[in-house]
């Protein structure tokens, strides 16, 4: 039996996509900037109603990725199509379709928080009516109601970040582009901000974006790809990359003598990686391989079981952290 309020809005990650379900489609999708190959000959496709990122450190090439999709920087090689369109020959009409919300907010601070919206609605050629009504609402959403005459200067990193959103949604897009969306900001306020960005991709909104942090991407994305050196080293959805690339647990082990290499390791877990700081235990069950390090004679000053993440995916595929 179906259940279609679980499906509404909703799509199967493992499923194939229909032609026209695709928005946004790259091919061979490349970037250089003289010598330095910035993306190098990527391929994915952004469905529509999905929340996809490109997860990645620093200077793995997304911002540079985002920027063509965002039909601002114009690819080096390959194919993009946005809408089936060329971004290359298509610029404003792809560019009409899309909000962007770029990694450093360009808020005008010398305006209020209604006026950066009204300015932006303008620019869209969108009758000053619809501007001032749809202003009301998107403040609402982004629970800035109530300082909408304020001048944007005194705001929160966290406002400052919602009302880029709330202006980049003016036009109603189809696809809202963000470009790190929670850098810098504290704890509550990044959870603050993925609370507003799921209530846009409840509305059908397709959501596309970059970030490093991988709880980030968990959290968001339905499905992903993980780059690093300007190439995708892995995709799918979260869960699809923990089951493929990690185990299901992780027993993190920390030992006064931080030289893990030498510890009788072998065997305790389906994978070992010793990092500089700890040794990490890759294991269907954390508890048992804990009870087999114990029973090996060895005494760590901490062991703890967590639930892999996507920073295990990174390192296993790079041999590299996520956040250096
Ligand atoms: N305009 C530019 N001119 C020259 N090199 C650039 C330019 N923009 C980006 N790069 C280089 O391209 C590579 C990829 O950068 P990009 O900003 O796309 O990475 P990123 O994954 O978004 O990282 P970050 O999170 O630091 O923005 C980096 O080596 C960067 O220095």
């Amino acid at each position: 039996m179906s259940v279609p309020w679980r499906t509404v809005g909703r799509v199967d990650p493992d499923g194939p996509a229909a032609h026209d379900d695709v928005l946004i489609r790259g091919r061979a999708l490349t970037k250089r900037f003289g010598e330095l190959v910035a993306v190098d000959g990527v391929d994915f496709d952004v469905r529509r109603g999905e929340a996809f990122g490109f997860l990645g450190p620093n200077g793995a090439g997304k911002s540079s990725t985002m920027k063509m999709v965002g039909a601002v920087s114009p690819a080096s090689g390959g194919q993009l199509r946005i809408f089936g369109l060329d971004p290359a020959t298509d610029g404003p009409a792809v560019r009409a379709r899309l909000g962007v919300v770029p990694q450093r907010d360009t808020l005008d601070e010398e305006l209020t928080v209604e006026e950066n919206i009204w300015i932006y609605g303008r620019y869209f050629g969108l009758p000053w009516t619809v501007v001032r009504e749809r202003t009301v609402e998107l403040l609402e959403f982004a629970q800035l109601g109530d300082r909408a005459a304020s001048k944007v200067e005194p705001l929160s990193g966290g406002m400052k970040r919602r009302l880029t959103i709330a202006r980049a949604l003016v036009s109603d897009p189809e696809i809202l582009l963000l470009d790190e969306p929670t850098t810098g900001l504290d704890p509550q306020a990044r959870h603050a901000l993925w609370d507003r960005l799921f209530r846009l991709k409840k509305q059908g909104v397709t959501l596309v974006l970059t970030t490093h942090y991988m709880d980030e991407a968990e959290q968001l994305c339905d499905r992903l790809v993980v780059m690093d050196h300007g190439r995708i080293v892995a995709a799918g959805s979260p869960r699809q990359l923990i089951e493929r690339y990690a185990t299901r647990e992780v027993l993190e082990l920390r030992f006064a003598d931080d030289d893990g290499t030498h510890l009788p390791l072998d065997g305790v877990g389906a994978r070992v990686e010793v990092l500089p700081d700890r040794v990490l235990v890759y294991t269907p069950d954390g508890d048992a391989a804990a009870a087999a390090v114990h029973a090996r004679g060895l005494r760590p000053l901490s062991a703890l079981v967590r639930r892999s993440t996507l920073e295990d995916v990174f390192l296993h595929l790079t041999g590299r952290s996520l956040v250096d």
